[in-house]
Formats: structure tokens, sequence, C-alpha cells
């Protein structure tokens, strides 16, 4: 049997002070194309996850991290790619998120994400986002 290649992937909740959560739109072309997401994207040779975290929440929204920890791992398969995300909790960043590759974003309250079209391997990220306030207090 060949072994399956999974896609490691470094996403970022990102935090307000507010407690708001922000989320893009991913484009209809990709994979799971319209569905909503946390920013992010793959790990790539060299990289260790966090440098590719800060990598991939630079280049998609223009932040700079300060302060991530890890969150939640979720090994997902969908027919058709299999994907281990591997998700951090970003509660400290500089500058102001902004997506930057033309797709709808915006700023929501954690329990309006049940709301949202996310990929189904998102579904526990949500439901735990919804569970740990203690966590989910902003940091000065
Ligand atoms: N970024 C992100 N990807 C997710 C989420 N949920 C989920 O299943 N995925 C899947 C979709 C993709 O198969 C994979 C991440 O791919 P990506 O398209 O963000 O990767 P990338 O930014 O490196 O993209 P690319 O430049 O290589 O096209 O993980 C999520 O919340 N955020
Ligand atoms: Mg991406």
């Amino acid at each position: 049997m060949v072994a399956s290649k999974r896609t490691h992937v470094a996403v970022g909740v990102i935090l307000n002070p507010d407690g708001q959560v922000f989320i893009s739109r991913r484009h209809a072309h990709l994979h799971q194309g319209n569905k909503w997401e946390f920013p992010g994207g793959k790990v790539e040779a060299g990289e260790d996850v966090y440098q590719a975290l800060c990598r991939e929440l630079l280049e998609e929204c223009n932040i700079q991290v300060k302060t991530a920890a890890p969150f939640t791992l979720i090994s997902h398969d969908y027919p058709d790619k299999q994907v281990l995300l591997d998700v951090w909790l970003v509660t400290a960043f500089s500058g102001q998120p902004q997506q930057q590759e033309g797709q709808e974003w915006r700023w929501v309250a954690r329990h309006e994400l049940t709301a949202y079209p996310f990929p189904v391997a998102n579904e526990i990220i949500i439901e735990r986002l919804q569970d740990a306030p203690e966590m989910l207090g902003a940091k000065g």
C-alpha cells in the first residue's frame, strides 16, 4: 500500500480585543471553494508550523503575529484530499488584518461562526471556540 500524503496546514484563529474572530471566504476555484475559513496555508519544506503561520498571516492578512498558542490539531480526510489542520489562537498581532488576496472577509463574534459555511473539518474548531471562554479573553 502506498502511504498517503497528508497536507500539513497552519491555521490562525485571530482574535481581536472584542473577542471577535477574523474569517475570510475561499476563492471559488480552490479546494473547499466558497467556504469560509480561518487564514492559513500549507507548511512548506524547511519551515516549522509557527513559521508557516506567521508567513501565511502576513501574506494573507498583512499582520505580524506577536502571540500565538496551539489550540487544536485536526486530521481530516476529504474525498479528494487529506489535511492536518494545525490550529493556533492568535491573541496579539501588529497591523490591522485585511484580506490581501481579494477574498471577502469580516470580523465575527464567536457565537456567530455557526452561521457561516466552513469546511467540515472546521466543525470541531468552531465548537471549541464556543466552549472555551476562559482561554479566549482579550489579552492586554
Ligand atoms: N487556510 C485554511 N485551510 C483550511 C481550513 N479548513 C480546511 O479544511 N482547510 C483546508 C483547505 C485546503 O485544502 C487546505 C489549505 O489550503 P490553502 O489553500 O489555504 O493553502 P495555501 O494558502 O498554502 O494555498 P496555496 O497558496 O498553496 O494555493 O486546508 C481553514 O479554516 N483555513
Ligand atoms: Mg491559504
